[in-house]
């Protein structure tokens, strides 16, 4: 099939987006806002030529390093509503109906906005999506790994005080090389105790351990990347065997240099060894991509037509944590869609 006809294919699709954190979706265009109103103060480029070159990575650490810089732009909770209902317009406009937005509120809690005072811009951004866009929107609360476990414990606290609506999984971002998935297990075992979904990272930057870990100790539902599984065909049969999904960002890998070259991407050995996977967008502005662009580099490396792309949108609607009402309203649309295309 020609590029275009995908492309265009892609685009007009309905989908759910599983694994896309709440500060690295900030367009250029709200990233220049926030650094024009901060000019002076922060390291980030308002001049998009110049952004694009700031979002240029040399490792998985300097990504980190520069995430940090642009949630320190984020000071009170006009700016965090600002921020999430221009996430959810850019979902919106590549036809997501559905997503689960990773959002850290430790860091913007530690940088001195209230907690109530944060869940409250984002559940507002949250009603406002679904009224005025049509998506729905649900937050993944994420300990933000490399501030240890004071940050685990607030991000509970915050979690269970404040219990946003719009709240159903706990997660852990950040790097793993020096942040030992097992530590965490008290907050996981608390978290889902409270009911909500567990979704650590693991096997984005390390090997098939961490993604053990994040299984036995963390109890994880899905696994945020989990790319490095690939390396252990007993860790990928359990993962085929107890439908666990890996929540795959090909460009993010690319950008981050998880992996060195798409070609050498596992994602196709990943599919072959038959476990579950969604194909999501990370952090897409900083990254240089869309979902609708992850789509179709999915499509090149499993070598999918369009009836293909239409069953990689099924799945992800599958994995998700969506009512049953909304999976099954959704995967009706896709089924529309892929009828008329
Ligand atoms: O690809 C990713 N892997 C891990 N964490 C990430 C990624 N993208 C964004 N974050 C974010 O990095 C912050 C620092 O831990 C967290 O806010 C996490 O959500």
């Amino acid at each position: 099939m020609a590029k275009d006809d995908l492309a265009s294919f892609v685009a007009g699709l309905p989908k759910a987006e599983l694994h896309v954190h709440h500060v690295g979706s900030a367009s250029p265009r709200i990233v220049a806002e926030l650094a024009a109103r901060h000019e002076g103060r922060s390291p980030v480029p308002a001049d998009p030529a110049l952004l694009a070159e700031y979002f240029t990575f040399t490792d998985f650490a300097h990504f980190i390093e520069v995430y940090l810089s642009v949630v320190d732009l984020i000071r009170d909770a006009e700016d965090v509503r600002t921020l999430t209902y221009g996430v959810a317009q850019d979902l919106a406009a590549q036809q997501v109906r559905y997503a689960e937005l990773t959002v850290t509120p430790y860091s913007s809690v530690n940088r001195g906005i209230p907690a109530e005072a944060f869940c409250e811009a984002i559940e507002d951004a949250r009603r406002e999506a679904e009224k005025e866009l049509g998506l729905v929107l649900r937050w993944v609360f994420d300990i933000p790994g490399e501030a240890g476990l004071q940050s685990a414990e607030q991000t509970l606290r915050i979690a269970l005080d404040q219990r946003p609506d719009g709240l159903i999984s706990f997660g852990l971002g950040g790097p793993e090389i020096g942040v030992p998935r097992p530590q965490f297990k008290p907050y996981f075992d608390q978290a889902r105790a409270a009911g909500l979904h567990s979704v650590p990272h693991a096997g984005e930057t390390t090997g098939a351990q961490t993604v053990w870990d994040a299984i036995r100790e963390l109890g994880a539902e899905r696994i945020g990347h989990g790319i490095f599984a690939a390396q252990d065909p007993q860790l990928l049969a359990y993962l085929a065997e107890h439908a666990i999904p890996l929540e795959v960002c090909p460009t993010s890998n690319l950008r981050t240099r998880a992996v060195a070259d798409l070609a050498e991407h596992p994602l196709a050995a990943i599919v072959a060894a038959g476990v579950p996977v969604s194909i999501n967008s990370d952090d897409p502005p900083m990254f240089g991509t869309t979902l609708n662009n992850e789509y179709e580099v999915a499509a090149r490396l499993l070598d999918l037509d369009t009836a293909g792309v239409a069953e990689l949108a099924r799945q992800g609607v599958r994995h998700s944590f969506a009512t049953d009402q909304v999976k099954t309203a959704l995967l009706a649309e896709i089924d529309t869609y892929t009828a008329g295309a």
